[in-house]
């Protein structure tokens, strides 16, 4: 099938979900029992799954049908198949060799297997290498003999695993020979086809309610000497052979490739959450208006407060600017994917360090413009009904799964600080760390000027990053390197966070640079540019102080400029919210309708509540008659 770009995936792809005969009937699921959310959304999933399968979808496509701005509408509570397809089916493809690929992916995608990625267990997530489930190769019969030593080592959390997934993709220490080989990926069929009832040596469950995505159905995973064939080990990296002898992979943490990916979607992901609730908060403080009536004897709308216009126009740039890097950075993706299998590894360490900084500098970022958008409602935004609570819950969840942040931005840290003392191989052309090796640009700072800006934004980053790979130089020199880590470790999460900013302003400056096809579409992307990096520089003043060479009287400059801007964005909030292209089906919130009528539709959503069926409730009087009242 020949493979669109994202925008036409969208005009495409959205009609063809929204008017499916499957899915374009929705049910409101507040009032639904933990089992009936998971049915509906379980059956939802599945029509997905069959188109995605029905129109041939190649991955842009899927990323596309799976984002958060459609699965909203087709799966509210969470999706029990995402794992399945966002792990599990790109773990067989990139880490099974080609027999095993020919092997399982019919039954995959006629919907025979469906899986899960198991690798978090009860005790340990982050630190992967300590995961206790092991995978014991016996040569004599030739399987492997999966075992978890202990409740501790259950695994614990993976999507789907809780009652859906008959097969899991399990993430195990190897052992052959004797010897511990490392954590690999095994295909191990923890359901019977046919009955779904967990087979012999298997313990699985659902763990329960969480904050959000109820439905994702996290479930739990312990075996008992549990017999796997030899062939089942996804051999496209290390091997193990009929003998029991080993073969290195040619990376030493290619089987953390799904991780890669999957955190790059997630950051790609994120963003359609904030674009979301952006919508919503830019049309509900046009309709809400509140306080002392003006000339025209109307109350003002809410959006002319000033404060509000900080709460809420900042975050829309931001959708602008990191949309742009993260769309970036899922095309290296695949750049550096593709050279990876042809055997290239030379591009992975930085594509590792710059998927790890933007999942944990995006997820940050949404989640807390999300929670400030959400207050920027007032009363409303705490209501369910509002979307804005899911929201927040869906990004939230992203600063933890798929690499805890502090973690990752530590990933990035170390890759930077032995990039600045040279430790590492030299960056490739057009690599994101040459700026470390290269004079500090010395642009002077000047309000208005996004060049002299994105200069700033590059001397933090790069004395951050000095700074720490010093101290920590010199740590060493004194005590443990562990110790002299930990000495560092607030200091090197600054710096990688300073790294991400930079790489989102420099990719964004290229974007406003090389859009050429209309004047005013130019001026607009850098009025948003100029309020997103007014509002950076606002947000880590004493930053621009010690290292971004600002001085106080540039800080007062920039506060009052920031002010100036947001007002001259603000007649254009609700055009660049409408260019976000979401319909009211898939924003699905009483305060983010495109015709405004808010307070009808929140009068339209209390008469679901089931206390409303009668005058008085049943149970009302039996609790009062049970408390003796
Ligand atoms: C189809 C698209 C659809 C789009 C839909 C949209 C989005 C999807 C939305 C939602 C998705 C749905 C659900 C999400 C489910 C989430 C699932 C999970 O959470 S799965 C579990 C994830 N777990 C983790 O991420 C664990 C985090 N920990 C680690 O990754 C590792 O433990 C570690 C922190 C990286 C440390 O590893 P280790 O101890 O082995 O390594 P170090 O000693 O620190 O480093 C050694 C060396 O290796 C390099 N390195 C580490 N990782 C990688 C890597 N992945 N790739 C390349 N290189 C790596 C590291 O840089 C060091 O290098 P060097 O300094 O040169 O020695
Ligand atoms: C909704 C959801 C879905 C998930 N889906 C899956 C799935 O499908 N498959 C799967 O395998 N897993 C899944 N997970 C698990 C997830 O990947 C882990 O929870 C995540 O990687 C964090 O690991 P942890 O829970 O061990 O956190 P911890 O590491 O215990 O984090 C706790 C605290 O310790 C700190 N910390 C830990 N190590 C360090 C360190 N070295 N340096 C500094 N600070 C440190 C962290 O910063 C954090 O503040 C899911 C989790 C959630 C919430």
């Amino acid at each position: 099938m020949v493979s669109r770009n994202r925008s036409q995936v969208k005009d495409h792809l959205g009609s063809k979900v929204l008017n499916h005969p499957e899915l374009r009937n929705t049910k409101a699921t507040e009032y639904m029992s933990h089992e009936e959310k998971y049915r509906y959304n379980l059956s939802r999933a599945t029509a997905m799954l069959k188109l995605i399968d029905e129109e041939g979808m190649d991955v842009n496509e899927i990323s596309k049908v799976m984002s958060h701005t459609v699965s909203g509408f087709t799966t509210p509570d969470g999706n029990p198949l995402a794992v399945h397809q966002v792990m599990f089916v790109p773990t067989l493809m990139n880490q099974a060799d080609d027999d095993q690929v020919s092997r399982w992916l019919g039954d995959v995608f006629n919907g025979t297997i469906v899986g899960t990625y198991a690798q978090t267990e009860l005790s340990h997530g982050t630190f992967v290498r300590g995961l206790r489930t092991t995978a014991t190769y016996d040569p004599a019969s030739r399987t492997f003999d999966l075992h978890t030593p202990d409740v501790s080592a259950a695994k614990w959390w993976p999507g789907g695993l809780g009652t859906t997934a008959n097969h899991a993709v399990v993430m195990a220490q190897l052992y052959t020979d004797g010897q511990p080989r490392g954590i690999h990926p095994f295909m191990v069929a923890i359901r019977d086809r046919e009955t779904h009832r967990p087979l012999p040596g298997i313990t699985v469950g659902e763990i329960g309610p969480k904050l959000g995505q109820n439905t994702l159905n996290n479930g739990y995973l312990l075996f008992d000497h549990v017999k796997v064939p030899r062939e089942n080990m996804l051999m496209r990296n290390a091997r193990v052979n009929e003998d029991g002898s080993y073969t290195k992979p040619s990376h030493q943490k290619a089987s953390y490739g799904t991780m890669v990916f999957t955190r790059v979607a997630i950051a790609l992901d994120t963003v359609d959450a904030l674009q979301i609730a952006a919508t919503i908060a830019a049309r509900y403080s046009i309709v809400r208006r509140q306080g002392e009536p003006r000339d025209d004897g109307q109350e003002p709308q809410i959006i002319d407060y000033q404060t509000q216009q900080l709460k809420v126009l900042p975050h829309i740039a931001a959708c602008y600017v990191l949309r742009a890097s993260t769309a970036r950075l899922w095309e290296h993706h695949t750049h550096v994917t593709s050279e990876v299998r042809g055997g290239d590894t030379a591009l992975l360490p930085e594509l590792h360090a710059t998927a790890c900084c933007l999942k944990a500098l995006v997820t940050q970022d949404c989640s807390e413009a999300i929670e400030a958008l959400r207050l920027s409602c007032g009363g409303h935004g705490y209501m369910t009904a509002s979307r804005l609570p899911a929201l927040y819950a869906y990004a939230t969840a992203g600063a933890t799964y798929e690499g805890e942040n502090t973690v990752l931005l530590l990933q990035t840290a170390r890759y930077l600080v032995k990039q600045a003392g040279g430790s590492h191989a030299p960056p490739a052309a057009g690599s994101a760390v040459t700026y470390l090796s290269r004079p500090a640009d010395d642009t002077p700072f000047a309000v208005g000027s996004p060049a002299a800006y994105v200069a700033a934004v590059g001397r933090v980053a790069r004395g951050r990053v000095t700074e720490v790979a010093a101290a920590l130089q010199a740590d060493r020199q004194t005590m443990p390197e562990a110790d002299a880590w930990n000495q560092s470790l607030v200091q090197l999460v600054a710096a990688a966070l300073a790294h991400g900013r930079y790489f989102v302003v420099r990719e964004f400056a290229e974007v406003v640079s090389q859009q050429s096809s209309s004047r005013a579409i130019q001026q607009m992307l850098q009025l948003l540019f100029s309020v997103y990096l007014a509002h950076a520089v606002s947000r880590a003043e004493g930053d621009f102080i010690t290292y971004g060479g600002l001085t106080p009287s540039d800080i007062r400059l920039n506060r009052r400029h920031l002010l100036r801007l947001l007002a001259e964005l603000r007649p254009h909030m609700i055009p660049l919210t409408d260019a976000f292209d979401l319909p009211d089906r898939l924003i699905n919130s009483t305060l983010g309708a495109w015709d405004g009528d808010v307070y009808r539709r929140m009068f339209e959503q209390a008469s679901h509540s089931p206390l409303n069926t009668d005058e008085v409730p049943a149970s009302f009087h039996q609790a009062m008659l049970r408390s003796k009242l």
